[in-house]
């Protein structure tokens, strides 16, 4: 992640990308400019034979020689131009290749608030279509640039020579196209963008919809419910319509005019032959070539056409490149430990939006420490700002006495584990994923990591274990089975700091109440922060730190919080009530119970015990 192959941040330019693939693009172009001035030479061969034959006696030799090389010079060129065009090729998609490389490693590189403000859509669009939409640029585009004008510039020179009142002639019709092209094409550059705006629309909303399929399927609605998609088509269908009929309106117009030149070079190149200041040779020389003098100028025009959606797609591009990375001070030791985790003073905004506010508490090395409140609060971003997925805005942030800005990236990833609530699993074996981990870890390692996170069970009853193939993000798998093989990871890890955002979230009490028998072992000579809306499970942490609307409400054990802590208070109560009994006494009685457990009981469930002790009286 420490090595960069390019300079990070500085925008890609289509010129700077050359220096991907000097030697094939260089060649490609040197090969098409030798391709296009071979392209003239048979004209001119063709036009001496057309004055052979109008001589009054013939001469065939001359006339077979002529042919001969005439067909030379056309194989000859064709030569070239598949030359140029596999070397265009080789050079684009090494360009591609080396910037599609650029673009993920920058990816790697940005934090995670980076993701919050792309649409997965547009991001994708960016990698793959934008990225893919520059192979017409290097490959095609680019060659023809550079032999074009060479084409057009050896026929007029030519024609010139031949005779320069007809040459002048020839190019007549070329101002008059540029000024009907100028005027039909005035303000499509904006055209352009709102067209690229309304695809990239379509490609997030597609991706909306393909995430959400599952919930219209299973409010057994229908595909025509997806109306703001089937809305943005509608609107993007009209609109192509209209600006296709407006581009090939102007184009049909440039090209019409540029191939006209022949309407006024055969008229008047007949009028010069026949009061004999011209020779039957020169005039089939300008019938042939002149159409070719302003027909490169099509080419020039469909590439500056082109140039406009490739520079909005290098636009998107450099927002990529350019994108902020996590600063690394490579210079600083990683603490050996302990590490206890201090916020003083943090602050954190989604954009404008506040989500933790002058956040102060610590988290004591080697204890565990949870992290109430109601839902919004701020928990969960409090876990992102510890691993560095988020950059604090505002205060300190230190781990093990180290500003978490001044640990090395690797060093702080290495040192922590993270079990979130969405669990990400990979394209791969079952074993795959959990090596993600450990990439060295033996069999029997990842076999005592899953026993532990009593994930054994299920992962040997699939049909190849632990090389069961996992279908895209493990979805044969259930909720609780993810979760569980995302704590098989941390305990594989072994980390130090361990990061717990609802780890149990997902499963049903029975498992719930393994996993936390499972999480004890974990927990022990580790710093833990554990984001939780059971309270019932952590009663008995060493600190709980309350958080509401991004600030800190209380913080304590579970006793003094219910004590001095309102929020707490409420949302202990809220749970009670959801266990479905009343406040009245058996909350009491909950409390009560909490209070006589002792500090360090590790069967953390108060709640559950009420429950349990209700269910045998019933
Ligand atoms: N990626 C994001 N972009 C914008 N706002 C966000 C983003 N993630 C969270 N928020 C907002 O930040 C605030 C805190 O969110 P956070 O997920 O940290 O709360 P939480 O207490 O963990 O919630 P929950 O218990 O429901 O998981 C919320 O108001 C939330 O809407």
């Amino acid at each position: 992640m420490n090595s960069t192959f390019y300079d990070s941040e500085k925008p890609a330019t289509f010129l700077g990308l050359l220096r991907y693939s000097r030697f094939f693009t260089g060649s490609a172009i040197i090969t098409a400019i030798i391709a296009a001035a071979l392209s003239i030479a048979p004209f001119y061969v063709i036009s001496l034979i057309a004055g052979e034959l109008l001589k009054p006696t013939v001469n065939p030799t001359r006339l077979w020689y002529l042919a001969g090389v005439a067909i030379g010079l056309v194989l000859l060129r064709w030569i070239f131009v598949s030359l140029s065009d596999m070397l265009a090729h080789k050079g684009a998609f090494t360009i591609l290749f080396t910037l599609r490389k650029r673009a993920a490693q920058k990816l790697g590189e940005v934090p995670l608030s980076f993701f919050a403000s792309q649409s997965s859509g547009k991001l994708r669009r960016t990698l793959y279509d934008d990225i893919d939409s520059l192979e017409s640029l290097y490959a095609h585009i680019l060659p023809n640039l550079s032999s074009a004008p060479i084409v057009s510039l050896s026929a007029l020179i030519l024609l010139f020579f031949a005779d320069w009142r007809l040459a002048i002639i020839v190019l007549i019709p070329l101002p008059i196209a540029f000024f009907a092209q100028w005027w039909m094409t005035r303000g499509m550059g904006d055209d352009m963008r709102e067209w690229i705006g309304l695809q990239q629309k379509i490609s997030g909303e597609i991706s909306e919809f393909i995430r959400g399929v599952h919930v219209i399927k299973s409010f057994g609605l229908d595909t025509r419910s997806f109306g703001n998609l089937s809305k943005t088509i509608h609107i993007a269908v009209d609109w192509a319509h209209s600006f296709a009929a407006r581009v090939t309106r102007s184009f049909m117009t440039f090209a019409i005019l540029l191939r006209g030149n022949l309407v006024l070079v055969a008229p008047i190149g007949a009028i010069f032959y026949v009061n004999g200041s011209l020779d039957a040779a020169t005039f089939v020389l300008f019938l042939l070539l002149s159409p070719l003098v302003l027909e490169p100028l099509l080419t020039l025009s469909g590439a500056l056409h082109e140039k406009m959606n490739h520079i909005e797609a290098m636009d998107h591009i450099n927002e990529v490149l350019t994108a902020k990375p996590l600063i690394e001070n490579h210079n600083s030791k990683t603490p050996e430990g302990p590490y206890e985790i201090v916020f003083d003073d943090v602050s954190y905004s989604y954009g404008k939006r506040l989500a933790i506010d002058h956040v102060s508490f610590s988290a004591k090395a080697d204890k565990v420490t949870a992290l109430v409140g109601p839902s919004g609060s701020g928990k969960s971003t409090l876990l992102k700002l510890v691993a560095r997925l988020y950059e604090f805005d505002h205060g300190h942030l230190t781990i093990g006495g180290l500003d978490v800005r001044d640990w090395r990236l690797d060093d702080l990833l290495d040192k922590t584990s993270i079990v979130f609530q969405d669990v990400v699993l990979l394209y791969g074996t079952v074993a795959d994923n959990l090596r993600i981990a450990k990439p060295d870890a033996s069999d029997d390692e990842l076999k005592e990591a899953c026993r532990l996170a009593k994930a054994d069970g299920f992962i040997e009853a699939l049909p190849q274990g632990y090389d069961t193939l996992l279908q895209e993000r493990g979805s044969q798998l259930s909720g609780g089975e993810r979760q569980r093989l995302s704590i098989a990871r941390a305990f594989l890890k072994n980390a130090p700091i361990l990061l717990l955002d609802e780890p149990t979230s997902s499963l049903d009490p029975e498992n719930e109440n393994l996993i936390h028998e499972a999480l004890e072992t974990l927990y022990k000579n580790r710093t833990v922060l554990i984001v939780g809306h059971h309270l019932q499970n952590l009663v008995s942490a060493d600190k709980i730190i309350v958080m509401d609307h991004g600030r800190l409400a209380g913080e304590g054990r579970h006793e003094e919080l219910l004590k001095n802590c309102p929020t707490y208070r409420i949302l202990w109560q809220d749970q009670l009530s959801a266990g479905d009994w009343s406040l009245g006494e058996e909350a009491g009685e909950a409390e009560e119970k909490t209070g006589s457990k002792g500090q360090h009981d590790n069967t953390l469930s108060t709640q559950q015990d009420v429950l349990a002790e209700k269910g045998g009286q019933s």
